[in-house]
Order: C-alpha cells, then structure tokens, then sequence
C-alpha cells in the first residue's frame, strides 16, 4: 500500500494528485502562507464561540430538518452518534455564515468564515481539476459554475472532540485502540468527492489496507491540509480513486482527553447533478492496468475496494446525486430525524 504523501500545495503536479488518490486515497499538502492564515483566523474565532456558555451556544443552535443539509451549532452527541465526542457547527456552501458572536465580533466572525470558506473551496476546486486533467475526464465540469461543481454542495465542519478520561476509561467503553489510545471519531468512509481536513492536534488515522492496521497522518496544525478521497469520487473513477477507511484517536490524559478541533470540508455537487462513470482513453487504459497485474500495479487495491465498480460488482449507473445521497445518509437521516423529534419535545 502506497505511503502517506506530504506536498506543497503550489507545486504540486496533476500526477501527484492521480498517484497519491489511486494510491493511499489520501495525501497531505502545505498550504501558502495566506491559507495558513486564514485557518488560523478562523480557529481562533472557533476558540471564541466555544469558549461560551453552551446556553449562548444553543441560541445558535441548528435545526435538523431530515435533509443532511443544517447550518449553525450541534451540541455533545449532536446529530448523529459520529457526534459522541464531538461538539461545534456545521455551514453549507450556499448560506451565509451566521453571526455566532455578540456585538461587533458577530460580522468579524461571519467575514473571516466566508473569506476562509471561499479559499478553501479554491482549494478544492484546484485538486480535483488536477485529477480530471491527470485522468483527461474534462476539469470544467467539476469547477465554479461547472454541472458537478464539487463546491456548490459542499459543507464544512468546525468542531472541537474533547472526553473526560473516565467516559473513554470506563468500564465496557468500546474502541481502545492497540496503543492504549481511543476511538473519538469511529472508522467510516466520506460520503463526498473529496474532504479537506485541518486539525489543531494529531489524531487523524487512515486504515492502511491489506495490512488491518491504521497509521497516523503525519502532520497536523494550520499549515497543513488533508485530502481524503470521498466514496463518490470512487465510483466516479469506477474504483480507480480509493477512500479510505479513516478515524480519529486520542489520548486519555489525566482528568480528560486533550482537546482536538477540526475544520472539515465535505465537496459535494449540486443535488441534481447526474452521477455517471468518469470516461476517457486515460480511464480505459488505467483500469485495463489494474485488471492486466494485479500484484504489480499500484493500482491493484482498486479490485478490492468497496464501493466502485470493480469494488463490489454493482455497476454505478447514473443517478442524481440527491438519490445518491439519499440512500448513503439514510442511517443517518433516521437519527438526524429522532434528535430533531426530542429537540422539538423539549422545547414545547
Ligand atoms: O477530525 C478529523 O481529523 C477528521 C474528521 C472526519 O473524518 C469527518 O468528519 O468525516
Ligand atoms: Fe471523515
């Protein structure tokens, strides 16, 4: 299995890209200077929304309405049980930011958000137009304005996972890992194109396939992004692209765990964008290379994957992405729809 690449966003190559998702199905790269911060300014605001009382919190509190698509806060446990540890706010790509914070530092906080939401889907928008050139597949279509604009469905997630050691300690608590660390954020795969991923703190793991264990990703802090491959992107490629498994992990300290913020964006298209098979004499003659060496090609693991084509034997016929989603959220429309239920309960 590929190891995990570090590159730096300005140089980095159409190849580089292509190699790394077809590979590891995730890579990291150093970010300018200007993005750097920009992340940095927006965690800061984070850390000045979160160090409210979660009662000036809830008045920002989002709604869930069943459509995977909120805006605003989620408290401890929030929305969905990936949420257990995991507490802060969620914004869509077409909404504007709210104004979290009291008096003037309300709009400063919404500025700095949309400002650093609009260079980061910059950022998404470059990657993926340097997989469709590296895979002739037409970059236009994925780009501003394009029918599968990854942006124009995107979300991001700014949330901070903290635990008392006594919860993650406690007798029958699930999900201790080899290294005496524990399972904060459980093993799943994204269900987006791509996903950017800035985080304060190590913890991040992605699953190093054939080999049953997770490794860390190397680097963390605001002058580095991850870039994970979503579940979309795979059966976009027919399984050339991997998505990896991936998780979060922390460490119990003494009273509680350390405490980790992320910043995560999900790309997604537009819900009536038609899904289909990417095409091109580049597609065609990578997957005859993973059908043709198996052991040889680096390309190999796609045959296994879950999720593509190949992956699972179901062919991905065109289907709009809001089915799509639909069917991959609908375990998580079920529990999105009961805490709404409680929500309104305890508010009449
Ligand atoms: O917190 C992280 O590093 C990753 C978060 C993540 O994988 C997710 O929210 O899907
Ligand atoms: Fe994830």
């Amino acid at each position: 299995m590929a190891a995990h690449e570090t590159h730096d966003l300005d140089s980095l190559l159409d190849e580089d890209v292509l190699r790394a998702l077809s590979g590891a199905g995730a890579f990291s790269v150093r970010l300018p200077n200007e993005l750097v911060a920009l992340n940095a300014e927006v965690l800061r605001w984070f850390g000045l929304f979160d160090a409210q009382p979660s009662e000036r919190k809830q008045r920002h509190a989002l709604v869930p309405d069943g459509t995977g698509e909120n805006n605003g806060w989620h408290g401890p446990g929030g929305l969905s049980a990936y949420n257990r540890f995991r507490d802060g706010y969620i914004f869509q790509a077409s909404e504007p930011i709210w104004s979290m914070l009291d008096g003037s530092a309300g709009a400063e906080f919404a500025a700095a958000h949309e400002r650093w939401r609009a260079a980061l889907h910059a950022v998404g928008h470059a990657l993926i137009a340097r997989l469709a050139r590296a895979l002739e597949v037409g970059a236009d279509q994925f780009g501003p304005g394009g029918r599968c604009d990854i942006a124009a469905g995107a979300q991001f997630h700014l949330k901070a996972i903290r635990a008392a050691a006594s919860e993650l300690c406690a007798p029958g608590a699930t999900g201790a890992t080899a290294d005496g660390r524990m399972m904060t954020l459980p093993a799943h795969r994204d269900p987006s194109v791509l996903s950017l991923v800035v985080a304060t703190r190590p913890g991040l793991q992605l699953l190093v396939e054939g080999e049953g264990r997770y490794e860390d990703v190397p680097r963390c802090g605001p002058d580095v992004c991850t870039v994970i491959a979503g579940q979309l992107l795979t059966k976009l490629t027919r399984g050339l692209v991997r998505s990896p498994l991936h998780r979060v992990v922390s460490e119990p300290r003494e009273a509680v765990c350390a405490e980790r913020v992320a910043a995560t964006f999900f790309f997604q298209p537009p819900l009536d964008a038609v899904l289909q098979p990417l095409e091109s004499p580049t597609m065609a003659r990578l997957a005859r290379l993973a059908d043709a060496s198996p052991e040889r090609s680096a390309r190999a693991h796609t045959k296994v994957r879950a999720g593509g084509e190949r992956g699972n034997g179901k062919p991905f016929l065109p289907v709009t992405y809001r089915e799509w989603k639909h069917r991959a959220y609908s375990g998580y429309y079920a529990r999105a729809a009961a805490s709404a239920g409680a929500a309104r309960l305890d508010s009449a």
